[in-house]
């Protein structure tokens, strides 16, 4: 259902001499369905940046949020990567986030996007999930979620949150610092509500606090008054 749909001209012809047969015609490029859902649950929640025509706030179950990826782009550099966050196999798992409806000419659009925001810019991958809205939990529906898996050369597994805070709070990328991106995330999930509440990013929100004095002393630690 993702990457990048081939471009008619670039398949490789068969050469006259080798193959006497009628050249088939050029495949055409796989057919995308009219209607898609994708489930976001990082920078999705708070910047999808993709037209769509729907979107619910709503949970997967069988996952589990994670600041386990490495980013040299959006939130970090080759020499600084910043942490963002995936979804990791938990059986007792449930992540809360945004399933974006996508129609008709907003299909490729979306993939298209974000495949290089995601997959070359971001390494991730798809995978399909099973996504239930706030509203309507006993009517779920098949989404497409970007997951980093431990495969891709940016993975950086987990982490103590300590640890990840003091890196999220010295990292900033293309797309803005490492810790606005924390930030906004923990944003939605107060909006979502405490049966929402998702520990880790808690646990990381919570280490920066108690550090951000070390990065903004106060006047009286400046010696102002
Ligand atoms: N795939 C997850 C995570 C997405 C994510 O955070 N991806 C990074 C790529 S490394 C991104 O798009 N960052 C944009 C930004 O930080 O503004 C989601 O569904 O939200």
């Amino acid at each position: 259902m993702s990457g990048p749909v081939p471009v008619p001209g670039t398949m490789k012809q068969a050469s006259a001499a080798q193959d006497t047969s009628p050249a088939s015609p050029p495949a055409s490029p796989p057919a995308q369905p009219p209607v898609l859902w994708i489930f976001g649950y990082g920078s999705l929640v708070w910047r999808p940046d993709f037209a769509c025509s729907d979107s619910h706030v709503g949970f997967v179950r069988g996952y589990s949020r994670r600041s386990c990826q490495g980013d040299t782009f959006h939130r970090g550099s080759d020499k600084m990567p910043g942490r963002v966050v995936t979804l990791l196999e938990d059986h007792e798992g449930c992540t809360w986030g945004v399933a974006y409806q996508v129609r008709d000419e907003q299909v490729s659009e979306a993939l298209k996007y974000l495949h290089v925001r995601e997959a070359e810019l971001g390494g991730y991958d798809t995978k399909e999930v099973t996504f239930c809205p706030q509203d309507t939990p006993d009517q779920p529906l098949k989404a497409l979620a970007y997951v980093a898996t431990p495969q891709n050369p940016g993975y950086l597994g987990p982490a103590l949150e300590g640890a990840i805070a003091t890196q999220i709070l010295a990292c900033q990328g293309f797309s803005g610092h490492n810790l606005e991106y924390l930030l906004r995330l923990a944003d939605f999930m107060q909006l979502c509500g405490p049966q929402a509440r998702d520990e880790h990013l808690a646990a990381i929100v919570d280490a920066v606090g108690t550090m951000l004095p070390c990065f903004c002393p106060t006047k009286q630690a400046l010696g102002l008054v």
